[in-house]
């Protein structure tokens, strides 16, 4: 089993550069599936599980898909197949994404019911809701969800309860290729959302008003395959902010895009991080005493979800108290046990936590109980006294790009490893019992 080894105290300083960011990739490799003809062509891909696994279920669904330096390669002429079994739903729940392509490209789509994961019980309803308000009849059973229309979806006017981000792109897919006029009311308006909406139009569709909380989607006969290059990833580069804050270190996340980040920015501001602008990416200062700060959770423009647990970890080094409130998802504080481990006064109200600092953080072994808990558990470390040891790195892998390399570069102590080879460096290091002589 592999595991992350980080030694605490050493500052970060010098340039890291962002990937393409994971949740556009995947909702983006879905869309693919919608031209009937040509080739896409997408840049940028991050070499992320998620992604080998997004290739997994194209290919099962009798797509040609090439993933070459960064670059994927989408033929979605073939005839299609219309079914995503369990094994790849249950790895990445992401791959429900090709419901609304299926149904649009063939009028049916038979996808393993996703279930719930470590983060929440994350319900698929309004997904589904969408679905249907355009025509399509939907099923469950045995485990998994059919969805399907005779002939044509029908372009609806969709209220979502809650801006879903996987239920915007889904029905904004659908609709791409749907008869008629589409809207979606309440629709989230993440960068990602965006990212998607210009592919889509890049393939012929007519998307407006992506990045707003209203959508609009005429439908179009066809779609082609077309060029597109990814999003940088907010939460990649956030995480390498957090890193770089709570060291005290000086470094320049090349490729993050300060619009994307707003309400990152202004709450490390308010912690006393100094974040400055440059031309090619943000460039960040810790400072020597960070301030607390409390913040909530939010769909976008708000706070985001995946960047409340390295937020944590940061607020574990500020002199005073902070309260985080997790509004998206219910159950997003599987971090804080781990965190214990490490020695932190955190106390959970219900949907709060409290956090008092500052840590006087000690290294332990943990595990990553999601991806980005995991992450969030190596900052920690990076302070830590002693020798954090991080498990579960399959989650870590979902959404980072070598993530203890990249580090390593910028200075931190920090290694992947086998558990057996560090056993091995453990006794080598071991000085040699004393031999004694009998005389
Ligand atoms: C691959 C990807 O892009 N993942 C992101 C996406 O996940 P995902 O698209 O799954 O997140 P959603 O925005 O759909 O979920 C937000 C909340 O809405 C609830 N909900 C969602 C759909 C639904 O039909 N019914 C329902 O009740 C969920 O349980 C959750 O509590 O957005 C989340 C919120 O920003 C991020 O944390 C994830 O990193
Ligand atoms: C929760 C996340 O992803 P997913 O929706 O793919 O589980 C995340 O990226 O933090």
């Amino acid at each position: 089993m592999e595991k992350i080894i980080v030694r605490g105290g050493n500052q970060l300083r010098g340039t890291v550069k962002v990937e393409g960011a994971k949740n556009a990739v995947l909702p983006v490799i879905a869309a693919s599936i919608l031209a009937g003809r040509g080739t896409s062509h997408i840049y940028d891909v991050p070499q992320l599980a998620d992604v080998y696994t997004m290739k997994e279920v194209l290919s099962n669904l009798n797509i040609d898909v090439k993933y070459v330096d960064g670059k994927f390669t989408v033929n979605a002429e073939k005839p299609l197949k219309t079914e995503a079994p369990f094994e790849y739903v249950r790895k990445m729940r992401a791959s429900f994404l090709v419901m609304g392509p299926l149904l649009a490209r063939v009028g049916k789509a038979r996808i393993a019911l996703p279930g719930g994961c470590a983060i929440g019980s994350r319900p698929i309803d309004q997904h589904l809701k969408g679905f249907e308000a355009m025509g399509a009849t939907v099923e469950i059973g045995n485990g998994f969800i059919e969805a399907r229309i005779d002939g044509r979806l029908q372009g609806a006017k969709i209220y979502l309860d809650f801006p879903s981000v996987g239920a915007t792109e889904n029905i904004m897919m659908a609709a791409a290729m749907a008869e008629g006029t589409t809207i979606i009311e309440n629709a989230a308006e993440e960068p990602e959302i965006v990212c998607v909406a210009n592919y889509l139009n890049a393939m012929g569709a007519k998307v407006r008003g992506a990045g707003t909380g209203e959508i609009r989607i005429e439908g179009v006969d066809e779609l082609v395959g077309a060029e597109h290059t990814v999003i940088p990833d907010r939460i990649e580069a956030g995480t390498f902010m957090v890193a770089a804050a709570i060291t005290k270190g000086d470094v320049l996340v090349e490729g993050a895009v300060s619009e994307h980040l707003r309400p990152l920015i202004a709450k490390m501001g308010e912690m006393g991080v100094k974040i400055i602008e440059e031309e090619n990416g943000l460039r960040v200062v810790g400072p020597e005493k960070l301030k607390p700060v409390d913040f909530k959770t939010m769909p976008h423009p708000g706070f985001p979800t995946d960047m409340q647990a390295q937020m944590m970890a940061l607020l574990l080094a500020a002199h005073g108290t902070g309260v985080i409130t997790e509004t998206v998802f219910e159950n997003r504080f599987m971090h804080v046990e781990e965190f214990r481990r490490m020695n932190s006064n955190i106390k959970i109200e219900g949907r709060s936590a409290i956090i008092t600092g500052p840590n006087n953080l000690q290294g332990a072994e943990v595990s990553a109980t999601d991806l980005r808990a995991g992450a969030a558990l190596i900052i920690a470390g990076l302070i830590a006294d002693g020798v954090t040891r991080v498990m579960e790195l399959k989650h870590i892998d979902r959404g980072y790009v070598n993530l203890a390399g990249k580090l390593q570069a910028l200075g931190a102590d920090v290694e992947r490893i086998e558990e057996e080879l560090e056993e091995e460096i453990e006794n080598l290091e071991a000085p040699a019992p004393l031999q004694i002589k009998s005389i």
